[in-house]
């Protein structure tokens, strides 16, 4: 299954990250108790130039949490972030929700984070993910799905080195998931940005990804570390898919019920 990289020096570097979070806990008469719930503990990560990476786990094993870190949303307890090539790589980042502004067109949205010299180029995005004609819509005029594509094409607007997506595709109609899935793919083939895609469905992260990685709730650490071949990333066929599913599967059974069980073996 593992295939050989060529080795370069990666956009970023995580070393034995740590994050714990306050969680109310039982109050009494006298006073308020907190809780300390330890979600990630020991996260080590190089991120190389041009990598598609999907980062499985059930819900609750602390996806969004890692991408916020790396992202700089939020900051670690312990550990370090390391930009190996000493240069801060420029990233975006699109969110579970769209997060557009309500009262700006399309283009407006795409437009807030580039300035109009940029016009042309965000056209050509929209049309890339199939909202040509919505250019002067509202988002309120658009379907879930269709205001995802715009947050995506908005993200990609900036050319950032380093893509951080929050499940792109989640809830979304098996036709249109797998036409997103598509067109990711297309633009990964042929922009080649790096990638870091939280999923919870292991075919999404099988048909796009050069590298799959796992995070054990439990442990809340990486158990799962998977390189596939680069170039067929993004376009993998059903069968293809289906023999990385299976080898997870295989890896950890408890993929399949994207249960919060320990996968690892402690
Ligand atoms: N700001 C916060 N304050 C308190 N607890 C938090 C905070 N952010 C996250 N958590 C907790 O940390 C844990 C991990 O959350 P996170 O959203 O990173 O998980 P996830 O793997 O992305 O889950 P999902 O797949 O459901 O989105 C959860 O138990 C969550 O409740």
């Amino acid at each position: 299954m593992a295939q050989s990289m060529t080795a370069s020096v990666p956009l970023l570097r995580l070393r034995d990250v740590a994050r714990r979070f306050d969680v109310a806990g039982k109050r009494s008469a006298t006073a308020a108790k907190t809780a300390e719930k330890q979600v990630l503990t020991g996260i080590d990560l190089d991120l190389q130039p041009g990598e598609f990476v999907s980062l499985i786990g059930p819900s609750g094993a602390g996806k969004t949490t890692l991408l916020r870190l790396i992202a700089g949303l939020d900051t670690a307890d312990r550990g370090e972030r390391l930009y190996p090539g000493d240069v801060a790589p420029s990233m975006a980042m699109v969110f579970q929700e769209p997060r557009l502004v309500p009262w700006l067109t399309v283009l407006e949205n795409l437009l807030l984070v580039g300035d109009a010299t940029l016009e042309d180029r965000a056209r050509r995005l929209l049309a890339e993910v199939e909202l040509g004609g919505n250019a002067q819509s509202y988002p309120g005029q658009l379907s879930g799905g269709m205001q995802r594509r715009v947050a995506l094409a908005r993200a990609l607007l900036v050319e950032p080195q380093i893509l951080l997506l929050d499940e792109p595709l989640g809830s979304l109609d098996p036709a249109l998931e797998n036409r997103m899935m598509q067109l990711l793919g297309d633009y990964w083939q042929r922009h080649r940005p790096t990638v870091l895609m939280v999923t919870h469905d292991l075919h999404q992260a099988a048909r796009l990804s050069s590298r799959i990685l796992g995070l054990d709730p439990s442990l809340g650490r990486f158990v799962l570390n998977e390189t596939l071949d680069p170039a067929q990333a993004g376009q993998r066929d059903e069968a293809d898919c289906k023999v990385i599913v299976d080898h997870l599967l295989s890896l950890f059974p408890a993929l399949a019920a994207d249960s919060p069980a320990s996968w690892g073996q402690g």
